[in-house]
């Protein structure tokens, strides 16, 4: 049996039995693992696509087995989501390995009296799928679709009614896949040139390199990457690990050198030190957010680019710090249902739930209202999300505009790189489907003299 799958098995355990975040389950196990790169990147996609898929692997065990997904012994749970998942979405994986390593996994671990339900529902699934494919699917167009591409039904419902069944369909697809690797360039230690050549003289054909226009500090890797950290330039503050269409949001931010400006949701830092990059290091950026633990690694991230011009502040944004009047700019990156990166965190379209998402808006309500206060006379607010969910963006910016007079949207100005993808209505929705990046809201807002 390959290490990589029992690795999965135990990390799968860790997320289905103790809640661990995938994120955190797959580290640890590739910690402890020592496997070569390719084994890693099996280990990765087992791990990452049987999480997301799991409502479509359960609605298979329903199907094919005895007991419900739900009764069955949780070990077994897991080994047949393994067995399943490469059947189905791996054709790298010839079935007879798929089920010959399942059978194996069982009988290591403790399941040796189950190992004949193993081999049996894996190869029913691999004698129906000869015929088409054996997931029985509902004729209800949300359920259909929640089940034959692994979502919960609300989120489904959610794109429906704002896109429509087709476009809802292709978020559920694109949400699917596996996601690129951004980076944005630090113009004040490299150029673009840089820090392409130096990837491509170490790359060997592992992974492709493009830019992402027209973003002007953005590479893409897809492939095989290996540790981040490892790669040339990023101990030199060459580089950031971030998504395109979070770089987009401090171009709509745009600040100048010598601004006073504050982040106030900034750990860990991916748009504060952008924010320092465009204004070449010169002015003031006070970096506040509650988590203190996260907000150090701003400073760490500051550091390892080289800037000097961040403030730490840590503390909630909901509350009066003396900051009343005092910003040209503020950015409000908000806590969000994250529905536009599914494809980074798979578990987030499991543990978020529609009660959740009220709790959510009020805050982002009382973060916009309080921090619309630290800006001056005749400056700019930008409020951002990563979620695709009218409640957390549309709405909310319309209702704060409904009773903040003295507020209005700025579209971005003609020279802008943000202009392309502004919408009539002066905001910004990037959809992945679109774009090409994580999914997005954005709004450039002014006040009045
Ligand atoms: C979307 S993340 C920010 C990501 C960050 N801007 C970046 O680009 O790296 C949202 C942040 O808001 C912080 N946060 C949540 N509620 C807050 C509050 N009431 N006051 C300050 N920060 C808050 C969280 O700790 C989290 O770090």
């Amino acid at each position: 049996m390959s290490d990589s799958r029992q690795l999965a098995f135990v990390a799968l355990r860790q997320i289905y039995q103790r809640g661990a975040y995938t994120d955190v389950a797959l580290d640890r196990v590739l910690h402890d693992g020592d496997l070569d790169l390719a084994d890693r990147g099996l280990l990765s996609e087992l791990v990452y696509g049987v999480v997301r898929r799991a409502r479509s692997l359960d609605a298979l065990i329903d199907q094919l087995g005895k007991k419900k997904a739900r009764q069955q012994p949780p070990d077994l749970r897991a080994i047949l989501h393994l067995g399943l998942y490469q059947l189905r979405y791996l054709d790298r994986v010839p079935d007879s390995a798929a089920v010959n390593t399942s059978v194996e996994l069982a009988k290591n671990n403790e399941l040796k009296r189950l190992a004949g339900v193993v081999n049996g529902i894996l190869r029913q699934y691999s004698r129906l799928a000869e015929e088409g494919d054996p997931l029985v699917l509902p004729e209800n167009a949300i359920a259909r679709l929640s089940i034959l591409h692994s979502y919960p039904d609300w989120i489904v419902q959610l794109w429906v009614e704002q896109f429509g069944t087709e476009e809802a369909e292709r978020l559920c697809e694109w949400f699917n896949r596996s996601p690129s690797l951004d980076l944005r360039v630090n113009p004040l230690n490299a150029t673009l040139e840089d820090v392409e050549r130096a990837l491509n003289e170490e790359n060997n054909s592992r992974f492709d390199l493009t830019c992402v226009l027209p973003l002007p500090q953005a590479l893409r890797l897809r492939g095989k990457t290996g540790a981040i950290a490892q790669l040339p330039g990023f101990k030199q503050g060459w580089w950031t690990v971030q998504d395109s269409s979070a770089q987009l949001v401090v171009h709509l931010l745009d600040p100048q050198p010598g601004e006073v400006i504050i982040d106030a949701c900034a750990a860990p830092g991916g748009k504060t030190t952008h924010i320092a990059e465009l204004m070449r290091d010169r002015g003031t950026i006070w970096a506040r957010d509650r988590a203190e633990k996260r907000l150090r690694k701003v400073r760490a991230n500051a550091q390892r680019l080289q800037l000097q011009s961040i403030q730490l502040s840590p503390g909630d944004s909901c509350d009066c710090p003396p900051f009343h009047q005092t910003a040209d700019r503020v950015l409000v990156d908000a806590p969000c249902s994250g529905l536009g990166t599914l494809h980074r965190h798979p578990d987030i379209r499991w543990r978020q739930t529609p009660e959740k998402l009220d709790e959510l808006t009020t805050l982002q309500n009382q973060l916009l209202s309080q921090t619309a206060l630290w800006v001056k006379p005749g400056g700019i607010l930008v409020y951002a999300t990563c979620t695709l969910n009218p409640a957390e963006n549309e709405t909310l910016i319309q209702s704060f505009l409904d009773t903040h007079a003295d507020w209005t949207i700025e579209f971005p100005s003609a020279n802008s790189i943000a202009t392309p993808f502004a919408s009539p209505d002066g905001w910004i929705k990037v959809l992945p489907t679109q774009h090409h990046m994580d999914g997005f809201f954005m709004v450039k807002l002014k006040k009045s003299l």
